[in-house]
């Protein structure tokens, strides 16, 4: 058999394209022809990296789709999850999401590849590979913590045992003792509360049982518990081979993701080399969670009473809301000690400057990731998808961050989270001795993130052991 053809189909949200377009690099550095799917307006995510690969002789293409936003009732340039601003429009856009299913059959004709990495976002891509007789792989786009939360969930369903939304149960059958409320749960999953998007999310969960296995954005070393449980208890095929996002070695590659950043980069690593290291924090929140014009003020309010120098990412336009969400006189306060960026940042970059101590995050996947390889303690904010499942693993397994106290899954209006408890978990994490432990665990972790992906590290070998997997196949 000639060369290998692996096509990926990422959901299109930034959480989702940009570790595919990493995956899809990582492949195409170990001679893999790759060629990544996705809509008109999405495009511009993976333009330059393609082209730039291309140019070091790597095989990366990619193949542009409609999308049905005007079929699926969606506002007009409505193209991602990113942009999806009102629940009540979730279910149109799973609608259109599953519209693409001949334009995938359609690529898959011409294209002839060996293997479907589609997104689990997209369950019915498992039938389509198999039209094609090729195996489909589920990038589910998070922890093996995460995934055994999930299953835990569902085959124990230890919230029915709880008389309140905010009492505390245990996952059953789990390798740790970890509790949960019904409040934090994806997509408040429960059975007395189905809606489309819990259904929706039960087809997510047995497509899983019929594809060819998952591919984890994680290493072995980050969670060896989960990744055995998943596999030997769970019985699943799956293969680890992140942290994807170490593919990553220039300086370009690590400073355009996703979109192209709303500071100066030069700038703000100036900014960053004025300061000590370890001294200032970073506060992001990804690319969808959003947050009441009252809970930026008490974050504003926190992160001013913490005395800490921050970086602080804010997703809302200049004059939105007339800027409401800034305490009076705030910039003009912390002007020698804060940096705002309002729009994107340029976050791989800032996190690995020697400047930056903690992260303040809302426990995105890639952003925990992107903490871990660049070895910083975090305070743990979660919003909403599988996010305080990750905050357990990150508090109480790796010990490497402290919760903010953040209650409820909310992704467009979260709230509730003082300014005292702000305060308290940032100090915490930057200073005092047990500031000092959580550090140096969390440097322990980027060292082996780093051994992980190289030459004989797990994530290498398991990524051999897949691409093994994927040459005999039905051979
Ligand atoms: O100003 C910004 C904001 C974000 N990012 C990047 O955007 C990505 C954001 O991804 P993530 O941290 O995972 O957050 P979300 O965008 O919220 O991701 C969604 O998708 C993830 C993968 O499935 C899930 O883990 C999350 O819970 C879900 O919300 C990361 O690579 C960030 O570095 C930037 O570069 N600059």
């Amino acid at each position: 058999m000639g060369q290998r053809h692996v096509v990926f189909f990422p959901l299109m949200a930034h959480g989702h394209m940009i570790p595919a377009l990493d995956m899809a690099k990582l492949f195409a550095s170990r001679g893999v022809k790759t060629t990544i799917i996705t809509t008109h307006l999405n495009a511009p995510v993976f333009t330059k990296t393609v082209e730039r690969t291309k140019h070091l002789g790597m095989e990366m293409g990619l193949r542009v789709i409609k999308f049905p936003t005007v079929e699926a009732g969606l506002p007009e340039g409505c193209e991602s999850l990113d942009q999806v601003t009102s629940d009540d429009l979730i279910p149109n856009f799973i609608n259109a999401l599953s519209m693409l299913e001949e334009q995938l059959e359609q690529v898959l004709q011409e294209c002839r590849p060996n293997c479907l990495v589609a997104d689990m976002f997209f369950p019915w891509a498992t039938d389509v590979a198999a039209k094609f007789d090729i195996p489909r792989l589920v990038f589910h786009g998070s922890s093996f913590f995460a995934l055994c939360v999930t299953e835990s969930l569902r085959l124990h369903k230890p919230y029915k045992n709880v008389s309140s939304d905010s009492e505390p149960f245990v996952l059953p059958d789990f390798p740790h003792e970890i509790k949960l409320t019904k409040k934090q749960l994806y997509g408040r999953e429960t059975e007395e509360a189905e809606t489309d998007f819990t259904k929706f999310l039960s087809q997510v969960s047995e497509s899983y049982l019929r594809s060819y296995g998952v591919v984890f954005n994680s290493f072995y070393e980050l969670e060896p518990d989960y990744a055995d449980h998943y596999r030997k208890v769970l019985k699943r095929k799956a293969w680890h081979i992140g942290p994807i996002l170490l593919c990553n070695r220039d300086a370009e590659d690590k400073a355009e993701r996703g979109k192209k950043a709303s500071v100066d980069e030069a700038d703000c690593l100036k900014w960053l080399d004025s300061k000590k290291p370890n001294s200032v924090l970073y506060v992001c929140f990804g690319s969808m969670a959003t947050f009441t014009t009252s809970q930026l003020y008490e974050m504003a309010m926190g992160l001013e009473a913490s005395g800490q120098q921050f970086i602080w990412v804010v997703r809302r336009e200049k004059d939105e809301e007339d800027e409401k969400w800034l305490p009076e006189g705030f910039e003009e306060r912390v002007k020698d000690r804060g940096l705002i960026i309002r729009g994107w940042a340029p976050q791989v970059l800032i996190l690995n400057h020697e400047a930056v101590g903690g992260f303040v995050t809302h426990c995105g996947w890639n952003s925990t990731l992107e903490g871990v390889c660049a070895g910083v303690p975090m305070v743990t904010w979660p919003v909403f998808a599988e996010q305080f499942y990750n905050e357990k693993l990150i508090t109480e397994v790796l010990r490497t961050g402290v919760a903010v106290g953040s209650k409820e899954w909310n992704r467009l209006t979260s709230d509730g989270v003082k300014r005292e408890a702000i305060e308290n978990a940032v100090k915490q994490i930057m200073v005092g001795s047990e500031a000092a432990e959580r550090r140096s665990r969390a440097k322990e972790l980027k060292e082996k993130a780093r051994q992980a992906v190289e030459e004989g590290g797990s994530s290498y070998s398991d990524l051999n052991a897949l691409f093994e997997a994927l040459r005999s196949y039905r051979s």
